[in-house]
């Protein structure tokens, strides 16, 4: 179970080298970006959630302070009732990143990107091993499990960095726009391990994952939180979101939730 509550984010930032520059110094005057301003989300067990906005939204930034990368500037972040802020090696422990850089080590297979992982999460090495053995099976990756990660595709590095996130069997899994560059075999693929870790035979894990794609969204999530411009604009599943908007199609929805400047009229549906 995750919830963010409340969760602001503003970075200090230098402009360009314009004439304003020329005033400030060579970095520019500086500025302060908003990247999250107001979010609230909040994922159950044995659920997919959603987190769908364009790009800018704020996204990234949520994920990476729920993975206690840095700390929010305001609100609340727990992972099964533990506060990542105070107890953030006890709240690691429970979740499983797949973040937007997979960053494996080239010089080890992929057996051994993953058992590395078990040994850092304090798993003993049979246990390690037999988890890659286990994982390499759902995530059908045997053909690449003792070839070096260098050289890998975007998907083979995927798989291989997706096992390395649940190889600790965590509760709760993030996933950073997981299917950014993957064809569409690889795709459904994925869909499908996480179809099965949110079933009761997979674990019923609680997973978050964010995503500018509709579809993908659409055809995968119990529930959705809409965010634009930092905040979250919207909760609801994907025919609560049909309702609430009166439209037929979610890519409607989604714009009319996300840019209410730039929906478009209704009539226009059907053409
Ligand atoms: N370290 C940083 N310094 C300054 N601004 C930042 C920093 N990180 C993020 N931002 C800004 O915060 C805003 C939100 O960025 P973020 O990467 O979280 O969005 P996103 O929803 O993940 O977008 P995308 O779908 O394009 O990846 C953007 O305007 C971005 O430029």
């Amino acid at each position: 179970m995750i919830r963010l509550h409340a969760l602001h984010k503003a970075f200090q930032t230098r402009g360009g080298s314009g004439s304003l520059a020329a005033r400030f110094g060579r970095k520019g005057p500086a500025r302060t970006v908003v990247a999250v301003d107001r979010l609230d989300l909040d994922a159950p067990n044995g659920r997919i959630t959603g987190l769908l906005g364009p790009n800018g939204a704020g996204k990234t930034t949520s994920l990476r302070m729920l993975a206690g990368l840095f700390p929010p500037d305001q609100g609340a972040i727990e992972v099964d009732g533990v506060d990542v802020l105070r107890s953030p090696r006890e709240a690691l422990s429970r979740m499983g990143i797949l973040g937007d850089a997979h960053g494996l080590y080239p010089r080890l297979t992929a057996r051994e990107n993953i058992v590395y992982f078990a040994r850092l999460q304090d798993l003993p090495m049979e246990q390690a091993q037999a988890r890659a053995e286990s994982l390499a099976e759902l995530l059908d990756m045997r053909a690449i499990l003792d070839r070096r990660a260098e050289g890998f595709s975007q998907g083979e590095r995927m798989k291989t960095a997706l096992a390395r996130a649940l190889v600790h069997d965590p509760a709760n899994i993030v996933l950073d726009e997981p299917t950014n560059g993957l064809d569409v075999v690889a795709t459904r693929a994925l869909r499908e391990v996480l179809r099965h870790l949110r079933s009761p035979a997979g674990g019923a894990k609680c997973i978050v994952f964010s995503s500018h794609i509709m579809q993908e969204v659409e055809q995968l999530c119990d529930q959705v939180v809409v965010m634009s411009h930092g905040r979250s604009v919207a909760t609801g599943t994907v025919d609560g979101l049909l309702a609430q908007t009166g439209r037929q199609r979610f890519e409607d929805a989604f714009v009319d939730l996300a840019f209410p400047e730039a929906a478009q009229p209704r009539q226009l549906e059907s053409a």
